[in-house]
């Protein structure tokens, strides 16, 4: 089966993940790690975690089984309970309400499956199997971990600035197009040492448009 991934800006949307165990808290941490500020867990029970999450004001929970009116409005809904009737209800009453559902004891019957994530900064690498191996999955987050280290956070930093000054300022478009690559391709070989002094960007932007202009005569 094929998925379309796409990126969630998931502010401001309310989230609501039935069940309270070890699978319910990842689900929950990675939504807040996106920045999920309407999260609401139902589920008589809920780990340390999640309790401590609660008492810090960053999820609300009802402490019961789910009923259908607790996914009304919702966008998101995550069934990951350890009962498959309950499971396959909160699926059903998902999608009723217009909510795109994850199912975590049987992904077909959801819409969507939640990707093992490597986050540096502004770069997200999401890695799925489509439920073929989740231990792969996090076999292979683990790769991209290491190549992918702490730094590439810092260097969208910096791409991104540069990116800003390079659309207030370059009105060729090809030449606008030619800088960008010509930084993505730099930055890909690691953080030019350049970048490390006072007025760097203007620096770089300047050495950038240089070697543009001279591929082209
Ligand atoms: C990536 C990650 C994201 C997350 O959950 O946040 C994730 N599972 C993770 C870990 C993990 N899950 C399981 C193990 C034990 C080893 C094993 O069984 O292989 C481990 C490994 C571990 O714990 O190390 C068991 C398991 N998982 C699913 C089932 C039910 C089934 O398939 O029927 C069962 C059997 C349950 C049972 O009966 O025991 C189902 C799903 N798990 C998914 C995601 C979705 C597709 C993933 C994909 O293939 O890409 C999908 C389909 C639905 C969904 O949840 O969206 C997260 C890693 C986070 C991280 O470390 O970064
Ligand atoms: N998708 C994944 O990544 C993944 C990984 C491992 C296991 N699983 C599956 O996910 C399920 C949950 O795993 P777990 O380890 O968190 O289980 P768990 O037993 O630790 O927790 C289950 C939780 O569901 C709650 N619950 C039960 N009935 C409920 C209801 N009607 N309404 C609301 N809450 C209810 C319980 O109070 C408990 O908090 C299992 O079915 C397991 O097969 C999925």
């Amino acid at each position: 089966m094929g998925y379309y991934p796409v990126m969630l800006d998931v502010r401001g949307k309310r989230c609501v993940v039935i069940g309270g165990g070890a699978v319910a808290e990842r689900k929950v941490r990675g939504l807040l790690a996106a920045g999920a500020d309407e999260l609401l867990v139902v589920s008589p029970h809920i780990t340390q975690g999640l309790g401590q999450l609660h008492e810090a004001g960053s999820i609300r929970h009802e402490s019961r089984e789910y009923l259908d009116k607790d996914l009304i409005g919702a966008s998101l809904v995550i069934a990951a309970t350890n009962a498959r009737e309950a499971n396959e209800a909160v699926a059903l009453a998902g999608r009723a309400a217009g909510a795109w559902v994850n199912v975590a004891d049987e992904a077909g019957q959801g819409d969507f499956v939640t990707p093992a994530v490597v986050r540096r900064g502004e770069l997200l690498v999401a890695v799925t199997t489509g439920g073929a191996s989740p231990a792969f999955t996090v076999r292979m987050k683990r790769e991209l971990e290491a190549l992918y280290g702490e730094d590439y956070g810092q260097r969208l930093i910096l791409l991104r600035q540069l990116r800003e000054r390079v659309l207030n300022q370059e009105t060729d478009e090809a030449r606008r197009q030619a800088i960008l690559r010509l930084a993505a391709e730099e930055m890909a070989g690691g953080i030019p040492a350049e970048l490390f002094g006072n007025d760097a960007i203007d620096g770089w932007m300047a050495r950038l448009e240089l070697m543009v202009d001279g591929r082209h005569t």
